[in-house]
């Protein structure tokens, strides 16, 4: 991009080369793209200057959960107007992006696609009304996984591990595990098969975690719930 700007009413930390507005600015020539990065509850009050902001050419990209195209076009004036659903992961360029628009120039869909291939893999949906399941898988997913991290390093301890070794221990197995699960073609199901020894520790472990209600159960509560709640967004709930 020729020139990055980042409008946040607080004073967050920016590279040098990026220029920090407070407020939309005003009168401004039209941005090339747009991308709405705040909490769905704030979007009326923060992009209430948006419409006045934008041309026919420009690309408005909302990563907001919950707020449907038809909502963004309050926002969007004249803009074309996208739907992304990024996750953190970004942040390494190993995030993955779900997009959806209706009626894109295949020039757009390019341009689009090329920008968020710079943070990772992006898919295209084929129905806005996926992007509440998207949330609650990739969305949010990161977290979940962080959170697996979190109680393979507790159950390390209560095993009688030093905490710092049993967190070392439980994040670079979880890195591991996914660069494997990257590099590797097998399916998840064949790579777990290849650690579980008959009769060995990882099937005494599995069966464990798949004991009433069992890991799959409350991943499936789990999704179900961030799903829900991204329902409800949609519903300005
Ligand atoms: N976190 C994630 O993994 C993902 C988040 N999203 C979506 O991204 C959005 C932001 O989420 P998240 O980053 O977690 O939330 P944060 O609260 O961390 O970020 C919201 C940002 O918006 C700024 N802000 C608040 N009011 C205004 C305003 N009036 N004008 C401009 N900026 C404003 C906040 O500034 P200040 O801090 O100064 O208040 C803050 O920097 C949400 O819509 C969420 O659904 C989408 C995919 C993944
Ligand atoms: O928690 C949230 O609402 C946002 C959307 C996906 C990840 N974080």
């Amino acid at each position: 991009a020729e020139a990055v700007v980042v409008v946040d009413p607080g004073s967050p930390v920016v590279p040098a080369e990026v220029e920090l507005f407070q407020a939309l600015p005003e009168g401004a020539p039209p941005p090339d793209v747009v991308v709405l990065a705040v909490k769905p509850q704030v979007a009326p009050a923060a992009l209430a200057g948006l419409p006045a902001l934008v041309g026919p050419e420009t690309i408005v990209i909302s990563i907001m959960a919950g707020t449907m195209l038809a909502e963004l076009a309050a926002f969007s004036g004249d803009a074309i107007t996208v739907r992304a659903m990024p996750n953190t992961p970004a942040a390494v360029g190993k995030g993955v992006t779900a997009l959806f628009a209706n009626g894109l120039s295949d020039d757009a869909r390019v341009s689009i696609e090329q920008l968020f291939a710079r943070t990772g893999s992006v898919v295209w949906l084929e129905a806005e009304n996926q992007f509440d399941a998207v949330t609650a898988v990739s969305g949010s997913g990161p977290a979940y996984v962080f959170r697996f991290i979190e109680a393979l390093a507790a159950a390390g301890e209560a095993a009688g591990l030093p905490p710092e070794l049993s967190e070392k221990l439980a994040r670079a197995t979880v890195v591991g595990a996914a660069a494997l699960a990257e590099a590797d073609p097998r399916s998840p199901r064949d790579l777990r098969a290849a650690v579980t020894s008959p009769g060995g520790t990882t099937q005494a472990g599995l069966e464990a975690l798949d004991a009433d209600p069992g890991l799959p159960a409350l991943v499936r509560a789990a999704v179900r719930a961030a799903a829900g709640r991204s329902k409800e967004l949609a519903e300005g709930r």
